[in-house]
C-alpha cells in the first residue's frame, strides 16, 4: 500500500502537482491472514481473500448469473460444514475429474485436461488445462484463463448443468469484490499506466544518458535490442528501470517492477525495488510473452536483468521469479509446465543455491538441473559482465535429482562450495543480537530448535522479536500461536517492529503496519489444544505456497492433550519432537518449538534436565536456548539468554538481555552510528575485485547521493517516507 502511495506521490509530483494528492487512507488490516475463501483449501491457513485472477471487464453478465447464484448457494451450504476440512489433495482434485468424465493426465506439477474453454475441434491444442496437483490453481494455455480449485469446479458445474461440452472463458465472475478492493485495484491499474506512459524506451534515450543509466545498474553488456525485446524502459524521475508485466503473449499490461539505485552516506550503491500492484499480488514471470507454446526448455533466474543477460548470451528462454529466490508462488507453476528441461540459475550465493534445491522440488525434480554458484559461476548478468561463457556454464549445470547413494566424486563440489562460503553456510545472522551470532554463527534450514524459560519469563515476548529480526531479512516465516491470540501477536510484532509504543502514537499507526504488511509473515489460526497431525499438515501446506522457512510453534504443551492418552506424558512429548524435527530436515524449514520447562526451582538456573522428560528429545534438537531468569533482589527480573546446545559448530554461552518495557524488545540499543568498517582492499587483490572496486568508484560518480526529501502527506497515511522517496 505504501508503495502505491510513494509512486502516486511519485507521479503527483511528476505532473506538476505542488503536492501529494490526499494520500486515500486504506483501512488495511494489520497482518496476513491466511484464510482462503475458498473451503477447499486449507481452513485453517489464511492469506488475504484473493478474487479470482482474471480480467474482470471481459466478464459477461449474462453467463454470470447462473454461476454466482451457484456459489452463493454453495457457499452457505459450506458455511455448515465443520472446520477443520482436510487440505486439498491430489487424490481430491482426480476422483473429481473423474466423476465428470474429464479425461487427465499427470504432468510435472500440474494434471493436464482437455481444456473446458475451448470449442470442441476448435483444431487448438488439446490437453491445454493445467491444474496444480497440490492447490487446484489452473490455467488453460490457449485461452490463459486462470483461476481456483474452487472457480474451476463452478465452471464445470455450470456446463455439466447447461449440457454443454464446452464453457465460455468469459463465464467466471469472481465474487464481488469489495468497493475498497475494486477501487484500490482501478487505482493500481491507473498507476501502473501513468508509469508506464510517462518511462522512455532505451532507443528514446541520448547517448550519454543511456551510457549512465547502463552504468548506474551494470547492464553495460546488455543491447538495447534485448531491453526492447523485454520492454524494459527507463522512469526519468527517479531513474529507475521499468519492468513489466505483460501476463501473455498480447494481453495488457498487468503491473510493473520499478528498480532503483540510489547511494547510501557511506558511498554504497542501494539498488531498490517496488512493485505495483504490491509485491503480494504481484505474480510476474518476467520475459512470458517471449515463450513460444513450442519452448520446451527455460531458464529460470532470480532477477530480471539475469534473464535478459541469459536470453542474450544463450538465445534460450528464460524467465524471472517475481520475488528473487524467496518464493516460487504456486499460481506460476501451470505457467511452467509446457518446459521438458529447466534450468535454474537463481544467483551466485549460497542462499541462491538452497532455494534452488527447494524449487526444484516443486517444479519437479527430474526435468530440473542447477548452476551451482560459485567463483566462477556468479549470477547470469555478473557472468556477462564479466565476460564469461554463460551457455557452457547453462550447459555445466547438474541434475536435481540425485540417487540414493552418492560417491564422494558427486559430494565433493558441495563440500567444497560449503568450505568456501562458510558466512553463507552459518545462516542468516540476527541483526540485533550480535551475541547470538557470535555463539550460533546464524539461523539455518532444516534446523529444530528448543526454547524454554520460566513461566511468564518472556518468552514468547523474545521469540517474537527474534523471529521478526530474521523475517525483516527476507526469511518467510509462520507463527503458530496457540496461547495467545493473533491479534495480540501481532500487536507484540509490530511495537517491537517500530520499536515504540503506537498506543502514544496511533498517527504513526497506517505508515507502520503498511511496512510491516509487506513482511514475508504469516499466521494460522489453531488456539488451544491442537492434535499434532493436522498442525504439521497446515505447515507442509504453507511450505508449498509460501516457501515458508521458519515456523515457530508456541508451545508444544497445546499439543500433548490430543495424543494417545495411553502413553505417558514423556512419550508423548518424544513423540511430538520427533515428527517436527522430521518435518523440519524433510522441509528444508527451521521449526522453533517454545516448550514449557517440566520442573522449575526459583532459585536454580533451568538446566536441559529441565526440559526434556527424556534424553531423546533434547537428542533430536539442533540447538537449545533457555531464557534465564535471574530473581536477584539486586536487579529483579533479569534476563539471559543460554545457549545450552549448538550442533552446528558446538559453541555454547550466555550472555545478558536488556528489556525495553515500551518497545518490547529485548535486543541492546544501537550505542551511537556504528561506523561500518571499511574493508581495505588488500595489495594481492584479484584483477576482477580491483575492476569491481574501479566499477564501484564510477557508478558513485554517476549517482549524485540522493538528498531524502519529506513529501507532507494530509494527515494519517502520511505520504512516502523519507526511504521511499530514495527509490
Ligand atoms: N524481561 C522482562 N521484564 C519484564 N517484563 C517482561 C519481560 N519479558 C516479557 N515481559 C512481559 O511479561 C509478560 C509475559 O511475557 P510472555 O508472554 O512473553 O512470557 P512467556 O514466558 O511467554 O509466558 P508463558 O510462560 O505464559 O508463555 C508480557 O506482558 C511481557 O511484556
Amino acid at each position: 500500500m505504501w508503495r502505491s502511495k510513494f509512486l502516486r506521490g511519485a507521479v503527483c509530483l511528476l505532473q506538476g502537482a505542488d503536492r501529494c494528492n490526499p494520500c486515500k487512507r486504506f483501512q488495511v488490516p494489520l497482518w496476513r491472514y491466511l484464510s482462503f475463501y475458498q473451503p477447499s483449501l486449507h481452513p485453517l491457513l489464511q492469506c488475504p481473500v484473493k478474487a479470482p485472477t482474471w480480467n474482470r471487464s471481459e466478464v459477461k453478465l449474462r453467463h454470470a448469473v447462473p454461476l454466482y447464484f451457484y456459489r452463493t448457494l454453495r457457499k452457505d451450504a459450506t458455511s455448515t460444514i465443520d472446520f477443520p476440512l482436510h487440505p486439498l489433495t491430489v487424490t481430491d482434485i482426480k476422483q473429481y475429474l473423474r466423476s465428470r468424465d474429464i479425461l487427465f493426465h499427470d504432468g510435472y506439477s500440474c494434471l493436464h485436461a482437455p481444456s473446458i474453454f475451448l470449442e470442441p475441434g476448435s483444431g487448438k491444442e488439446n490437453h491445454s488445462l493445467f491444474i496444480n496437483k497440490t492447490t487446484g490453481q489452473f490455467l488453460c494455455m490457449e485461452t490463459l484463463v486462470e483461476g481456483t480449485w474452487e472457480d474451476l469446479q463452478d465452471c464445470i458445474e455450470v456446463m455439466l448443468n447447461e449440457g454443454q461440452t464446452s464453457i465460455s472463458p468469459n463465464v467466471l465472475l469472481g465474487f464481488p469484490e469489495s468497493v475498497e478492493e475494486q477501487e484500490e485495484r482501478e487505482m493500481e491499474l491507473k498507476e501502473v499506466q501513468r508509469i508506464w506512459s510517462s518511462s522512455v524506451p532505451f532507443s528514446d534515450l541520448l547517448e550519454e544518458e543511456e551510457q549512465l543509466v547502463k552504468t548506474m545498474f551494470q547492464i553495460g553488456k546488455l543491447t538495447n535490442a534485448t531491453l526492447k525485446r523485454f520492454g524494459v524502459r527507463l522512469f526519468k524521475p527517479t531513474k529507475s528501470l521499468v519492468f513489466p508485466w505483460f501476463s501473455g503473449r498480447d494481453s495488457g499490461l498487468r503491473g510493473v517492477k520499478l528498480l532503483s539505485a540510489a547511494i547510501k552516506g557511506d558511498g554504497q550503491v542501494v539498488y531498490t525495488e517496488a512493485t505495483v500492484p504490491k509485491v503480494s499480488s504481484y505474480h510476474n514471470l518476467f520475459g512470458l510473452p517471449l515463450i513460444a507454446r513450442k519452448d520446451v526448455e527455460v531458464v529460470l533466474t532470480a532477477h530480471e536483468l539475469d534473464s535478459m543477460a541469459v536470453s542474450q548470451a544463450t538465445g534460450v528462454p528464460s524467465l524471472a521469479l517475481p520475488r528473487g529466490v524467496s518464493c516460487l508462488p504456486p499460481i506460476l507453476l501451470p505457467y511452467l509446465e509446457q518446459f521438458k528441461k529447466v534450468t535454474l540459475w537463481l544467483g551466485g550465493d549460497m542462499r541462491s543455491w538452497e532455494a534452488s534445491k527447494i524449487f526444484s522440488r516443486k517444479l519437479g525434480l527430474k526435468r530440473c538441473s542447477l548452476v551451482r554458484p560459485g567463483e566462477f559461476q556468479p549470477c547470469p548478468s555478473k557472468a556477462l559482465a564479466k565476460g564469461k561463457n554463460l551457455a557452457r556454464i547453462v550447459k555445466a549445470s547438474i541434475p536435481a535429482a540425485h540417487k540414493s547413494i552418492v560417491s564422494f566424486k558427486q559430494l565433493r563440489e558441495d563440500v567444497y562450495g560449503e568450505l568456501a562460503n562458510v558466512e553463507q553456510v552459518a545462516g542468516i545472522v540476527w541483526t540485533r543480537f550480535p551475541e547470538l551470532n557470535r555463539i550460533l554463527k546464524g539461523h539455518r534450514k532444516g534446523e529444530l530448535t528448543v526454547f524454554t524459560g520460566p513461566t511468564g519469563s518472556g518468552k514468547t515476548t523474545f521469540i517474537s522479536e527474534f523471529a521478526l529480526d530474521l523475517c525483516m531479512q527476507g526469511v518467510n516465516t509462520l507463527w503458530g500461536s496457540f496461547e495467545i491470540n493473533n491479534v495480540r501477536l501481532a500487536k507484540i510484532m509490530l511495537t517491537q517492529f517500530a520499536k515504540q509504543r503506537l498506543e502514544e502514537n496511533l498517527d504513526q499507526y497506517d505508515m507502520w503496519a503498511d511496512k510491516f504488511e509487506d513482511l514475508p509473515l504469516y499466521f494460522m489460526t489453531f488456539h488451544g489444544q491442537q492434535n499434532i497431525k493436522t498442525v504439521l499438515e497446515t505447515m507442509q501446506h504453507a511450505v508449498y505456497l509460501y516457501d515458508i522457512s521458519h515456523v515457530i510453534i508456541d508451545n508444544l504443551q497445546f499439543m500433548m492433550g490430543q495424543e494417545n492418552l495411553s502413553l505417558d506424558k514423556f512419550a508423548v512429548q518424544d513423540h511430538i519432537i520427533g515428527a517436527f524435527r522430521k518435518f523440519a530436515t524433510n522441509s528444508s524449514c527451521h521449526v522453533t518449538l517454545i516448550i514449557h520447562p517440566r520442573k522449575e526451582e526459583d532459585d536454580k538456573d533451568l538446566q536441559t534436565a529441565s526440559i526434556f522428560g527424556t534424553a531423546k528429545a533434547s537428542q533430536e534438537a539442533d540447538n537449545v536456548l533457555i531464557l534465564q531468569e535471574k530473581k536477584l533482589v539486586t536487579c529483579p527480573g533479569r534476563r539471559s539468554l543460554q545457549v545450552v546446545k549448538n550442533r552446528f559448530d558446538g559453541d555454547v554461552g550466555i550472555f545478558p538481555l536488556e528489556f525495553n518495557k515500551a518497545s518490547l524488545t529485548f535486543s541492546a540499543p544501537v550505542k551511537g552510528k556504528q561506523k561500518l568498517r571499511k574493508v581495505k582492499a588488500d595489495k594481492n587483490d584479484s584483477t576482477e575485485e580491483t575492476e569491481e572496486i574501479e566499477h564501484k568508484e564510477k557508478i558513485k560518480k554517476t549517482l549524485k547521493p540522493t538528498k531524502a526529501k519529506t513529501v507532507k502527506g494530509s494527515g494519517p497515511g502520511k505520504g512516502p517516507t523519507d526511504e521511499e522517496n530514495n527509490l
